[in-house]
């Protein structure tokens, strides 16, 4: 998907909400786990209650991973369920890769080919050759983590590192590799107070912003500082959605708290 259809999308919906399919079969209703597919059963009935509210779902592939054989099947087919029903939606593989080059051509592979994702979060650690890979991939989109959600993200991302801080760097060296257009970056709604800074590195840039709901991040703030012209924000809840009900009425209950955060999106426009 092009920047310009996602852009479109956010003012068509006027949302800009993502949603993190990070299915845990401790967590989802235990009335799924009698039949075939229960990971495969609980996303599709998420996404038939929320599609109309959100532009983008984000599949976290540990979630997937976890359940080896299994899960890698649940995740392929609910990207296949996403592309053939909803192709106006974008969808993030949240993998956290990078690798030397060849490697990180595989990944590109696996996850933009083979599964049809529309980007990738991937960590910048390793640098250039590890990131244009992925961004040699037009129409597909790279994430990189800058600023992170976590406490960790203190430990490296905010040091200093040759007169400012490390994820600073990040933002200003990657815009000069190849292909940039094709990059996005994550950070955290738990760290909204650093998106005006950043908002003057990386303006038009999309942000990808997990953190609102269940790590507290506050939707008002990201929203003071990190919105561009486009918008320019998909701001992602995982369990703050996913897991608002774990009864029958699972998916109408995720419908509920997608639709307050869209509404509160909506303001914006
Ligand atoms: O790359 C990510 O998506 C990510 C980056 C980050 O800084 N913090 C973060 O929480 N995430 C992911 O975003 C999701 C957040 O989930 P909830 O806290 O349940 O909304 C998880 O899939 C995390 O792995």
């Amino acid at each position: 998907m092009t920047t310009e259809e996602l852009v479109n999308q956010i003012q068509l919906k006027k949302s800009f909400l993502c949603i993190g399919l990070d299915t845990d079969l401790d967590k989802i209703p235990p009335h799924l786990l009698e039949g075939e597919d229960p990971i495969f059963e609980f996303n599709k009935a998420i996404i038939d209650a929320t599609q109309h509210l959100c532009v983008a779902y984000k599949l976290n592939i540990a979630f997937y991973e976890a359940y080896g054989l299994k899960g890698w099947q649940a995740l392929e087919k609910t990207m296949q369920y996403l592309n053939s029903n909803f192709p106006e939606i974008f969808t993030i593989a949240d993998a956290k890769r990078g690798d030397i080059g060849n490697t990180s051509t595989r990944y590109a592979r696996a996850f933009f080919e083979e599964l049809d994702f529309d980007s990738i979060t991937v960590a910048p650690y390793m640098g250039r050759d590890s990131i244009e890979p992925f961004l040699a991939f037009e129409s597909r989109h790279t994430i990189l983590l800058a600023l992170t959600s976590n406490p960790g993200a203190f430990d490296f991302q905010t040091k200093q590192a040759e007169g400012r801080e490390l994820y600073k760097s990040v933002l200003e060296i990657s815009q000069t590799y190849k292909n940039a257009h094709n990059l996005m970056y994550v950070v955290g709604a738990t760290k909204a107070e650093y998106l005006k800074e950043i908002r003057e590195l990386v303006p038009d840039s999309f942000l990808l912003v997990p953190g609102v709901g269940a790590q507290g991040g506050s939707l008002d703030e990201v929203c003071r500082y990190g919105l561009n012209k486009n918008i320019g924000l998909l701001v992602n809840s995982s369990r703050g959605i996913i897991y608002a009900s774990n009864g029958v009425d699972f998916a109408s209950a995720a419908a509920e708290k997608a639709a307050e955060l869209q509404g509160q999106m909506a303001l914006q426009f």
